[in-house]
């Protein structure tokens, strides 16, 4: 059975002022960064061998940080990135105008290959996480995973693995530095296949950040 970990970013600048993130990118707060560090206590005896980020700038700092603590290396997967969210990126949710609001809304509520003018539908987001999941199982027998990504694409992957819609992830709070887990088994018990171990743990958080849409 191949287990792997699926951990969301530290916080950062912009998920603390409220401001949409998706491909853009902003630095770790210092509360991301300790965030990360208590990611790294928690894992380091859990026998990881290969940390694997999104190459945006907040999953690469957060990947460094857990991989420092667990002797192993960092790899980069483009694919593992948060949803393009195209023209709304960088931008306040607070300042977001009625019509900029529904093209979010289109997106999370599930609109088939619904976007945000300029950004990613679901369905291509949740394609591409999957492809980089399914990369897992080409590495060598024995390998321990950990996958740093973001809230909404991680949220698209356990959401689908469940067999629930793409856009169901708005179900599931994937806060900064949780930690999920799947497995990848054939039992004859369970469906075959990738399955959901635990999703969204952050019981090794001394600070938890709120999400975005709770600030
Ligand atoms: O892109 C963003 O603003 C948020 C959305 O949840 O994702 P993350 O902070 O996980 O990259």
């Amino acid at each position: 059975m191949l287990q792997v970990y699926l951990v969301r970013h530290g916080e950062t600048q912009w998920n603390a002022e409220r401001r949409i993130q998706g491909q853009s990118d902003s630095p770790l707060t210092a509360k991301g960064e300790q965030q990360a560090v208590q990611v790294g206590e928690r894992v380091r005896t859990y026998g990881i061998t290969h940390v694997i980020a999104s190459d945006l700038g907040r999953t690469r700092r957060t990947a460094e940080i857990i991989a420092d603590a667990c002797g192993c290396g960092v790899t980069f997967d483009a694919r593992l990135r948060e949803l393009d969210m195209g023209v709304l990126e960088q931008r306040h949710l607070d300042s977001l105008s009625a019509e900029e609001e529904a093209w979010r809304r289109l997106v999370v509520n599930g609109t088939p290959d619904g976007r945000i003018p300029e950004g990613e539908s679901m369905q291509e987001l949740s394609e591409r996480m999957r492809a980089g999941l399914n990369a897992c199982l080409d590495l060598p027998a024995g390998s321990r995973p950990l996958l740093v990504s973001h809230g909404i694409a991680l949220g698209c992957l356990v959401s689908t693995i469940l067999g629930l819609p793409a856009h169901a992830e708005r179900r599931l709070r994937l806060r900064n530095c949780s930690i999920s887990r799947v497995d990848y088994q054939e039992s004859l018990w369970l469906a075959p296949g990738w399955i959901v171990e635990t999703a969204g743990d952050i019981s090794h958080l001394d600070a938890p950040a709120l999400d975005e849409l709770q600030r």
